[in-house]
């Protein structure tokens, strides 16, 4: 499969007020076209600036950020983005506001056929009959739903969804969760999601890359082997519970309360045992990849 997002090896310092802020120093993530890659690691590590670097809204300092093999060099307009925030404009209708991105982005796609398009966005996540309710009108979890719509409705090259299911309660958030999977086998798109919930990453990514604590850098890959169609179900299963297991030692080595893994090829400080010893293999038909 052709890489859609190719990050390698990307460094960048902030300046700030207190001086200079070093957050990423050697990432590298790619995504395949049609791939959904989750992207986790330490509250402040860099994954928002991650997501910056894809939308072009910021250049690094080092590395290389390339989308369809082209570098980035300044704003795209074809990625849709949804936050935790949905920010949705209460003077407009749920209808208005998806269609929103249509008046800044040019389209050629005749009126009538841009309505349809956030009809059937709408009705595909089961808010059709809300397309005249304001924002204010809706639950949470409703208000969420409508701004995947208004982030698909241009047919965006990347979906970034910035932690978009962080505020809600356990049940909305999975009931979003299988929403996402249908809407992606209605409307393919290569998506890149930034989240804290292990669960969530494994249950809707088919790669989850952790990034170490700031400055980020890239320090493991583990690809999520592909069981067909995904139910809640799939989370309680043994393959489930080694992945989650897996990731959270990670977790553990990027905020510094775990020691790291050697890698590979790297002498080992004892004489049988191993800096790897106790922690946990990656699952039967996953493949993870540690990256130094
Ligand atoms: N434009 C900027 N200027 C200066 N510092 C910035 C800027 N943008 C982000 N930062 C800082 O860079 C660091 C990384 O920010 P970023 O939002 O990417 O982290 P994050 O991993 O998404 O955080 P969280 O998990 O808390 O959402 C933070 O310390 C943040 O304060």
């Amino acid at each position: 499969m052709d890489k859609l997002i190719d990050i390698r090896d990307v460094r960048h310092t902030f300046t700030t007020r207190t001086g200079p802020l070093p957050v990423l120093d050697g990432l590298d993530v790619s995504v395949d076209e049609g791939g959904f890659t989750a992207v986790v690691g330490p509250s402040g590590c860099g994954k928002s600036t991650l997501t910056r670097l894809i939308a072009g809204l910021m250049i690094p300092d080092a590395g290389e950020v390339r989308v369809h093999g082209a570098p980035v060099t300044g704003p795209r307009s074809n990625v849709g983005m949804a936050f935790q925030n949905p920010v949705l404009l209460e003077w407009r209708t749920i209808l208005q506001n998806v269609l929103l991105p249509l008046e800044i982005v040019p389209t050629t796609l005749p009126k009538r056929e841009q309505e349809a398009r956030a009809r059937r966005l709408l009705s595909l996540v089961g808010l059709e009959g809300f397309e005249d309710k304001r924002p204010s009108e809706l639950s949470g979890g409703m208000r969420q739903r409508a701004s995947l719509c208004r982030a698909l409705i241009h047919t965006p090259e990347v979906l970034i969804l910035d932690e978009p299911f962080g505020a809600l309660d356990a049940f909305t958030r999975e009931d979003l969760w299988q929403i996402m999977h249908e809407v992606k086998r209605a409307e393919p798109f290569t998506g890149v999601l930034i989240t804290h919930d292990l669960r969530e990453a494994i249950f809707l990514a088919d790669r989850v890359v952790v990034l170490s604590g700031r400055p980020a850098r890239t320090q493991y890959v583990l690809d999520v082997p592909d069981t067909g169609p995904r139910d809640l179900d799939h989370l309680y299963t043994p393959e489930a519970a080694e992945m989650l297991n897996l990731l959270r030692h990670q977790i553990e080595i990027a905020q510094g309360r775990a020691p790291a893994e050697p890698a590979a090829g790297d002498p080992s400080p004892g004489d049988t045992a191993t800096e790897t010893d106790g922690a946990p293999a990656p699952p039967p038909g996953s493949a993870a990849r540690g990256m130094h």
